[in-house]
């Protein structure tokens, strides 16, 4: 038996669902254009990163208004149980596929809250075909859905996401980041872009 007080929570209802004066911003110009690649925001990063041997490799597509597409195929490095995808491991690749939505607002920002149903099992070998979008901003907060489906991007549903993403500035990253790591980012390709697209300076 644990108290409550060994576990804070926020208490009330689900925050991810955006109140009814949240706003659906423009599309920020700069943002890749519908069908363009949303490409990585860091090299090293074990959902979208390319320097990763057991890494997810999700790759993301920008689509109408503020929505995108993103897949990744589950490997063996990817199991939980045998032969399934790891439920915690598809959490993350919807975490990255929703977060890579800010890049379409050109705001950097953070995961606040991140909520997945899963439906059905992923197999590994299985592709999994992403649909995100942004649902309403409020001040500093994004609220986001998405859609997991198996095999084709009209395929079966496997899982159902929500998120909030808090809107950070850049210091975020520099200031809490191990500080070896920030310093090689600097040098990053991906990173160097990201920046570059969210008009910020490192
Ligand atoms: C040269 C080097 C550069 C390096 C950078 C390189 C690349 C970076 C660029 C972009 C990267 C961006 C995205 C990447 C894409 C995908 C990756 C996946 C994203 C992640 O994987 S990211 C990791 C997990 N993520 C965290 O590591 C966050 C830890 N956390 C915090 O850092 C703070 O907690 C923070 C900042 C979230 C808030 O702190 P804060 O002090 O700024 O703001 P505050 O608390 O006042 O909240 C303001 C309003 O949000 C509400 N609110 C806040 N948190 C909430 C929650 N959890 N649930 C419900 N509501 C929440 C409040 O209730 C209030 O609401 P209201 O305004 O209505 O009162």
């Amino acid at each position: 038996m644990t108290s409550d007080a060994a576990i804070p929570s926020r208490g009330g209802l689900l925050p991810t669902t955006p109140p009814a004066d949240a706003v659906l911003p423009e599309r920020n110009p700069n943002a890749p254009a519908p069908g363009q690649p949303i490409p990585s925001h860091y090299t090293r990063c074990f959902v979208c990163g390319d320097d990763h041997d057991a890494g997810l490799r999700l790759e993301v597509i920008a689509g109408e208004g503020l929505s995108l597409t993103g897949s990744f195929t589950v490997s063996e490095h990817h199991q939980g149980a045998p032969g399934l995808a790891h439920g915690g491991l598809l959490t993350a690749a919807f975490d990255d596929a929703l977060g890579s939505l800010n890049w379409l607002l050109s705001a950097p920002a953070v995961t606040g809250r991140l909520e997945t149903d899963f439906r059905r099992p992923v197999p590994v070998g299985s592709t999994l075909h992403i649909r995100a979008e942004v649902v309403g901003v409020k001040g500093r907060k994004v609220f986001t859905k998405a859609v997991g489906r198996l095999g084709s991007a009209d395929g079966p549903v496997a899982l159902t996401a929500a998120a909030l993403f808090i809107q950070v500035p850049i210091e975020h990253f520099t200031s809490n980041g191990r500080p070896e790591d920030v310093a090689k980012a600097r040098e990053d390709r991906a990173v160097r872009r990201s920046v570059e697209n969210l008009e910020v300076n490192p």
